[in-house]
């Protein structure tokens, strides 16, 4: 482990790779058993050049687990009735195990109507109600990626959310919303912070655990956090720039996330393994 400032520094480049490593292994077993790989749809809308890196990185990594991705690029110019057709199709198309649905899609579309396209069993992304649903109420569906793979740093690093009192700050359906119902399930005091939240600083200086979720740069300060308090970053700014202004929030914090190589690689450690996970249950 790095030590940075006070805080240790919470690596999730290594959370991924061990969460990789098992599914290069899970997705070979699968390929044995059925003569084919595990295969993941990627659907992108537009020409978003961050969208595009990160479909890109995703893909690159099915390769190097053993996963097939059959990528659909879209032009901006797609209407919601045929991005809904198109993953309506996906959804029925046998040879796809998963879908991702890359967001964000261009302003004129329809993002819920397109989400709720994915049946069920191939939302590796957790992007859907009824996977939101199952993650609330404690069922088997597959969880919204960000927040599972931070469940995941949580207990790489021995951090038992029980009991502790953890601040989301976001609302996002495909982030802070998920992060909080998954710290609820392990018995987190939850508190959802947004926009409209009063004196934010206050109530984030209260906080055991902080999930930074707002997608502004360096919006947390350090001077908020809580001596000793396990800070995890979830923003992906242009430039590589997280949520929470690193630097200044290392001095206080027990446990932090960097980025790069915090958050952002367990998001697709956790798809692939969802990808394989799909893949079995469907041939089941
Ligand atoms: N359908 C989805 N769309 C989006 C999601 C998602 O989970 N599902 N999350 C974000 C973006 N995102 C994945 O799509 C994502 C962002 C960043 C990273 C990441 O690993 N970043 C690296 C640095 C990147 C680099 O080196 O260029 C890091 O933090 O180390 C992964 C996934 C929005 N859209």
């Amino acid at each position: 482990m790095t030590d940075t400032g006070n805080a240790v520094l919470m690596s999730g480049t290594d959370v991924a790779r061990a969460i990789t490593d098992r599914t290069a292994q899970r997705a070979a077993q699968f390929a044995e058993k059925t003569g084919r790989k595990p295969c993941l749809a990627t659907v992108l809308v537009g020409d978003d050049p961050a969208s595009e890196t990160y479909v890109r990185m995703k893909r690159n990594r099915c390769a190097k687990v053993g996963i097939e991705s059959k990528h659909v690029p879209l032009p901006a110019s797609t209407t919601t009735a045929q991005l809904v057709e198109l993953i309506t199709d996906l959804s029925n198309d046998p040879a796809v195990n998963g879908i991702l649905l890359q967001h964000p899609v261009p302003a004129h579309i329809d993002e819920r109507a397109a989400f709720e396209a994915i049946a069920p069993g191939k939302d590796v992304d957790g992007v859907t109600m009824h996977s939101f649903a199952d993650m609330a109420f404690g069922g088997k569906g597959f969880a919204s990626c960000t927040p599972a793979g931070i469940m995941r740093i949580l207990d790489a690093y021995d951090v038992d959310p029980r009991g502790k009192h953890a601040v989301v700050i976001g609302r996002s359906p495909i982030l802070g919303k998920p992060m909080g119902m998954l710290l609820l399930a392990r018995d987190a005091t939850v508190t959802y912070c947004h926009s409209k939240t009063q004196d934010l600083p206050s109530i984030v200086r209260t906080a055991d655990i902080v999930v930074a979720a707002v997608g502004r740069p360096e919006f947390v300060r350090g001077e908020w956090i809580k001596p000793g308090a396990v800070v995890l970053d979830a923003g992906y700014n242009e430039g590589n720039v997280g949520d929470v202004a690193f630097d200044e929030a290392a001095v206080r914090a027990g446990l932090i996330t960097p980025v790069p190589g915090g958050v952002g690689p367990t998001t697709i450690a956790v798809l692939l393994e969802q990808t394989v996970d799909a893949a079995f249950e469907q041939r089941a």
